[in-house]
């Protein structure tokens, strides 16, 4: 899980790119064309207009959502050769996700939801890592509360833990402060660094919020479903 990135190479690597969708309106190219490289350890803000195709982008490097032409590769995996449960593996082991609608079960518990994917992969002690990374994000006397006994901060809490215990080596987060108060977004902020200088995680956050994006080591934007130069 925790290979060494090979010198040089890029962690995520996007060539050509594009994707069309049907729309009632024709076709749409939310894609229109993408080259983007990622290094290892890297910090990418993705901003743009509503609609420009980030939250998409995203969703290709996740591999959720594959594009109509062009060439996907992250850590040296070239998506196009992985059918959906080689991609299921793959996000498993490598790539942790976030959405701002944070995604959890509700009928799990805080702990469960971080939990019950660690042991569906075989970690030796899920309940134990779980809770772990639950009081690192503030939220020891939280683990078993269920989603919706919780606020949408400590959701949001949940959903990052979940994302950061495997320690991926890519984080891709879409809006991850987008729904929370000033001081909530700025503690999420930090748990993000916090996880990309402890373990050299490369974080894409698509953001709106200028704050975020500034603590990037990079900004890219993406207009009509291109990288703006
Ligand atoms: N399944 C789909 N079918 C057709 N069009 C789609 C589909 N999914 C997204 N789109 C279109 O693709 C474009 C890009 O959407 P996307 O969600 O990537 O934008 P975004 O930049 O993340 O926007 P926002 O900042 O508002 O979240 C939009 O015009 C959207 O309507």
């Amino acid at each position: 899980m925790h290979q060494r990135p090979i010198a040089g190479l890029p962690l995520v690597s996007l060539e050509a790119v594009h994707l069309n969708l049907a729309s009632l309106a024709g076709e749409v190219n939310v894609l229109d064309g993408i080259d983007l490289q990622v290094a290892p350890g890297e910090t990418l803000g993705v901003v743009g207009p509503s609609g420009s195709g980030k939250s998409t982008l995203l969703m290709v490097m996740a591999g959720l959502e594959r594009p109509s032409s062009g060439r996907v590769a992250v850590a040296g995996a070239d998506f196009s050769a992985l059918d959906e449960d080689g991609l299921a593996r793959f996000r498993r082991d490598h790539v942790g996700i976030v959405f701002q609608s944070f995604h959890l079960i509700p009928t799990m518990t805080a702990l469960e939801n971080v939990a019950v994917p660690l042991e569906l992969a075989g970690h030796a002690d899920p309940f134990g890592a779980a809770a772990e990374e639950l009081d690192r994000v503030g939220l020891a006397r939280r683990l078993h509360h269920y989603p919706g006994q919780l606020s949408g901060g400590e959701q949001q809490r949940v959903a990052l833990a979940r994302a950061f215990v495997p320690h991926p080596r890519l984080l891709l987060a879409d809006e991850p402060t987008g729904n929370l108060d000033g001081a909530t977004g700025r503690a999420v902020m930090d748990l993000l660094f916090d996880l990309n200088a402890r373990f050299g995680t490369a974080l894409v956050l698509v953001t709106h919020d200028d704050a975020l994006a500034a603590r990037c080591s990079r900004v890219v934007r993406v207009e009509d479903g291109k990288i703006k130069p």
